[in-house]
């Protein structure tokens, strides 16, 4: 049975909102602004405005392995809730997918418990170890997304050659998470102002501006698809910057919370705030939104990195690196520059839609006839706080508890069906 979206607004091509219908049949969407079907199931859109669904590039679930964290049919629900279809998921699990034997495990898994659309990624090397390379020719052909370490950085530049080498032939994208283990010294938050007032180890910028530079020459050389993780320093938009200028294949995403704080927002000794990379200095904060505003910046992803309440109690130190993403991206962003004037609502859209997906050759993230029925519904007007305790993710480690925004998904459709509706 068809299913009929009325009384809803659609950004046109001009980024302007105009009324619209999407009548939707057998999960795809069948006509944009044409009349109810006989028959058809009605969805009463309440005047509100619909995006395609979002897609996020970059997302930790935790399964297989660290299901205490997170799992896929919780980390799944949290997406969906955020307004996300379509999510990759990172490689740092247990077993890693770095074979054909655990991706298809992990297929198993996304197919058994997932509510949204989930491309898994392969490993660049077997077990994340950096030492072994995996077969990315045999991965892609079994339905791996594309290739990172996340959660290390690669640190052999030969071994990164290679991979990129083998991932050029067969139209592979590397994704790299851009650390420099020599460069860390121990450090839990930016090495800059804040540190030495809490007294907490940094880490500096080099860290990971120092890799993106070496990769960039790599992709090159081997004429390689390259794209930048989670982006946080000045110098690595610059540098991503001028490798685009030199036609070399790079892209790079950006995380909200990188957009929307600083390293002297942190309060405290709190791992709430402690992610990786860290939140840097507003000189940094500055580059990130002016690259993305000036196309160096290709899209935005959460990183969303689930972890315990007991994992993130006692201080950076001795706590891990990460921060939950999904149920707040879209809110803090729309509120804190689309209604600031500082992004349009069309660009903010485009950078959790239709640029991750052109990067990544998926055919998502947007409204058409014949596209999947991947939709999210968002009261633009309805302001609400940001309370961790009610998420659906596992994960309560945010620093944006107690937050107001605007902007809250309400509903989220996924192939043709109603995976989130707001409670009331
Ligand atoms: N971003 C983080 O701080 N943590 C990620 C790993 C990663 O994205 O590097 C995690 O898996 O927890
Ligand atoms: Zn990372
Ligand atoms: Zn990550």
């Amino acid at each position: 049975m068809a299913t009929f979206i009325e009384n809803i607004k659609m950004l046109n091509e001009q980024g302007e909102l105009v009324e619209t219908t999407i009548t939707i049949d057998e999960g795809k969407i069948i006509a944009i602004g044409g009349q109810k079907p006989d028959g058809a199931q009605v969805i009463d859109g309440n005047g509100n405005f619909v995006a395609p669904g979002f897609v996020d590039v970059h997302v930790h679930l935790r399964e297989p392995g660290f299901e205490h964290k997170e799992t896929i049919a919780t980390g799944t629900r949290s997406a969906a809730r955020g307004g996300f279809t379509t999510i990759c998921a990172m490689p740092n699990t247990k077993p890693v997918p770095d074979s054909v034997e655990n991706l298809e495990y992990v297929k198993d898994l996304i197919k058994k418990s997932a509510v949204v659309r989930v491309l898994p990624y392969g490993s660049l090397t077997m077990n994340e170890a950096g030492e072994k390379r995996t077969n990315i020719a045999e991965l892609k052909s079994h339905g791996a997304v594309a290739f990172s370490d996340d959660g290390v950085g690669v640190q052999q530049a030969s071994t990164m050659y290679e991979q990129m080498k083998d991932a050029a032939k067969v139209g592979a994208i590397v994704v790299a998470h851009c650390e420099d283990n020599s460069l860390i010294y121990g450090g839990v938050m930016h090495e800059g102002k804040r540190n030495k007032e809490l007294g907490l180890p940094g880490i500096p910028s080099v860290c990971e501006s120092v890799q993106i530079a070496r990769d960039v020459l790599l992709a090159e050389a081997a004429g390689a698809r390259y794209h930048v993780c989670h982006v946080s320093t000045k110098e690595s938009v610059r540098t991503v910057r001028d490798a685009k200028k030199a036609g070399i294949r790079v892209t790079a995403e950006v995380c909200p919370h990188h957009l929307l704080l600083e390293e002297m927002d942190i309060p405290s000794d709190d791992a709430n705030w402690k992610m990786n990379p860290p939140l840097r200095s507003s000189e940094d904060k500055k580059a990130l939104i002016e690259g993305l505003l000036d196309g160096t910046i290709d899209c935005i992803a959460t990183d969303h990195a689930p972890h315990t309440q007991e994992e993130k109690c006692c201080g950076m130190v001795g706590a891990p690196f990460g921060i939950v993403g999904f149920e707040t991206a879209f809110p803090l962003l729309y509120t804190n520059f689309v209604e600031t004037g500082i992004f349009t609502l069309k660009q903010l859209v485009d950078w959790m839609t239709i640029k991750p997906a052109e990067i990544f050759d998926l055919p998502y993230g947007k409204i058409e006839v014949g596209a999947s029925a991947d939709l999210t519904i968002i009261d633009l007007n309805k302001e609400k706080t940001v309370d961790a305790n009610e998420f659906y993710s596992k994960g309560r480690n945010t620093p944006f508890n107690g937050w107001k925004a605007k902007g809250w998904p309400v509903m989220t459709i996924f192939e043709g069906n109603v995976v989130y509706k707001e409670e009331e």
